[in-house]
């Protein structure tokens, strides 16, 4: 039976070194075809979330389920191999490569010729732009372009879901746009999508399911939509109220 989420974050206490925990049993859960979009203030362990996820950072407690199997304690290549792929905060496109190189990168692992085309044809035709630039060098792209490559490159092993760590970060509010709807176009497409950002209102715009992070710990999860017309919620951690709505 298939399971009803493909990724299953449970209970999870992760931290850094001797530091005080920074996740206090977080419980965070992808199903399949969805964007789901953690949000909260500053420092309040998103992108933790994401590293424990993709296996940078092993959790002090509580498991990780990747479709049914539990995954915990396993390295950031195992957990790439499980099908979470994790695309880092800031720009990772290497400028004086192509597109096509950059791409390909994410294919390191894959062996068979025949896969690596295939792959290659599906991100070429998901984002067009990288299949019209593919031989040019990566560094001429605008930062948008690139956020296209990053997101190819990260779907090159056929992942279950894609973990995106801020990627509306330094970018304009068209670009940013658009940056969201490839990645409603990469859900659409069938690969799940877990991502954190700072842009918390107009992440939820574009997400199915919002998860807010606290100390630590998810307050509230539920319907994108609903978390946005939530008052309460938009005055704390949305910045201002939801469009549209009278002052008390
Ligand atoms: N490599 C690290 N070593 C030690 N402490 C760290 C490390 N990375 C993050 N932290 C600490 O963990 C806490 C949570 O950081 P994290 O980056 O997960 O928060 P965030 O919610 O993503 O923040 P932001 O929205 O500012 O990016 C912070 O107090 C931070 O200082």
């Amino acid at each position: 039976m298939a399971s009803e989420f493909l990724l299953e974050l449970n209970d999870i206490e992760a931290g850094y070194g001797r530091a005080a925990l920074v996740l206090r049993g977080l419980t965070v859960r992808v199903p399949p075809a969805s964007v789901v979009c953690l949000v909260g203030p500053n420092g309040a362990g998103k992108s933790t979330v994401l590293k424990v996820a993709s296996g940078m950072l092993t959790p002090r407690a509580g498991n990780i389920v990747v479709d049914g199997d539990d995954v915990t304690g396993k390295s950031p290549q195992q957990m790439l191999a499980t099908g979470l792929s994790h695309v880092l905060q800031g720009h990772s496109v290497f400028r004086e490569m192509t597109v096509g190189e950059n791409v390909l990168l994410g294919a390191y692992s894959v062996k068979d010729r025949k896969v690596i085309e295939e792959r290659s044809s599906f991100v070429k035709n998901l984002f067009p732009i990288v299949g019209e630039r593919w031989g040019q060098l990566a560094g001429l792209l605008s930062g948008g372009q690139q956020k296209q490559v990053e997101f190819a490159r990260s779907l090159m092993v056929s992942p279950k879901v894609v973990l995106l760590d801020e990627p509306s970060m330094g970018l304009d509010p068209k670009t940013t746009t658009k940056v969201f709807e490839q990645i409603a176009r990469m859900r659409d497409a069938g690969t799940a999508v877990l991502l954190v950002e700072q842009n918390a209102r107009r992440a939820l715009e574009s997400a199915d399911i919002g998860c807010v992070l606290d100390l630590g710990k998810v307050h509230i999860t539920g319907p994108a939509p609903e978390l946005l017309a939530d008052p309460k919620l938009g005055e704390l951690y949305l910045g201002g109220r939801p469009a549209g709505l009278p002052a008390d």
